[in-house]
């Protein structure tokens, strides 16, 4: 009897959950999170589902797909209980894959290349028009100073050679190609402008990279309150490669055995935490060595919350 190997406290927890119409990969994910073994899990939802695995899987399934159809079409009329579960502010951004192509209200038609649904990646060709990437590049031209990491003993801020990247930031809307873009994302993205980051453009030249890191912030470290107390967690990252690399500079995904090759225009989303919204580990990467060229990318980190 699974359901008596938790806590009271977890038994009301999972009802209420079950209820509001949360699906059971999150919550199964929620319950192992807090400690149950995967086999108390399952049979805890199945318990309190009193329906079978895969038909709980299923159900939830359909129902996302109605509410998502509703929302667009209004034909579905969401049940009560569904109207308060979609109130909940959504965890992560949200890329619309029924179709191939995406029209942006601005007027570019940006198509899907590649879809991975754990860790979620989608992988754009088309976000930016060749113009477009030509005049960021030019805008941040002025701009660039060399990266710098952080000193491991004294904390300061200093050049090293694993990081000879240069950088810009711009603020949010700084210029009209700034916002046309950003606004561009929170639309393919679901995800308002006001929860980004300002955009940051980098560029690598030989032997410039990014070693291995996740770009969400590591809750267990001391070092991570200050950030995560404006704006939350970053819940998704949007890469745009602003130019081809003749050689070396993909995004490696070394979890994953997954490796994305600069191309202009070319954007590359991953949401940095789960369908639960808890951090997700296989999202570590990497900007590989540049053997030949220059990279230049754009980064957009998307907040949990509005930030700034
Ligand atoms: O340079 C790359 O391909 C990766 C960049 C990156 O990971 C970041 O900006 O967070
Ligand atoms: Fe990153």
């Amino acid at each position: 009897m699974s359901l008596l190997q938790l806590t009271p406290e977890w038994r009301a927890w999972l009802h209420e959950n079950v209820t509001r119409g949360c699906t059971a990969a999150s919550l199964h994910e929620l319950l192992v999170k807090g400690g149950h073994s995967q086999g108390v899990a399952r049979e805890a939802l199945r318990e309190t589902c009193a329906l079978g695995w895969e038909r709980l899987q299923a159900s939830t399934a359909a129902w996302q797909q109605g509410l998502a159809l509703s929302a667009h079409a209004g034909v579905v009329q969401a049940p009560a209980e569904t109207a308060a579960f979609a109130a909940q502010p959504a965890l992560r951004p949200h890329v619309n894959q029924n179709a191939n192509r995406l029209q942006a209200s601005d007027g570019q038609t940006v198509r899907i290349a590649a879809v991975l649904d754990q860790p979620q990646v989608v992988l754009f060709e088309n976000m930016l028009s060749a113009d477009e990437c030509l005049a960021l590049m030019a805008l941040a031209e002025s701009r660039l100073s060399r990266s710098t990491v952080v000193d491991e003993q004294q904390g300061e801020a200093r050049q090293d050679e694993a990081r000879s990247s240069a950088g810009a930031w711009f603020q949010r809307g700084e210029t009209p190609l700034i916002a046309r873009i950003e606004a561009r994302l929170a639309e393919l993205l679901h995800w308002p402008v006001d929860h980004g980051e300002g955009l940051q453009v980098l560029r690598y030249a030989i032997g410039g990279e990014y070693r291995a890191h996740y770009d969400y912030f590591n809750p267990d470290l001391p070092g991570s309150q200050r950030h995560l107390q404006t704006g939350g967690q970053r819940v998704g990252t949007c890469l745009l490669y602003l130019d081809e690399v003749t050689a070396g500079g993909g995004t490696r995904f070394p979890k994953i055995g997954f490796e994305v090759r600069p191309s202009r225009g070319a954007a590359l989303y991953f949401a940095d935490v789960t369908a639960a919204g808890l951090e997700d580990a296989d999202t570590l990467h990497a900007g590989l060595p540049v053997v030949e060229g220059i990279k230049y990318i754009a980064t957009k980190w998307l907040r949990q919350r509005p930030y700034g």
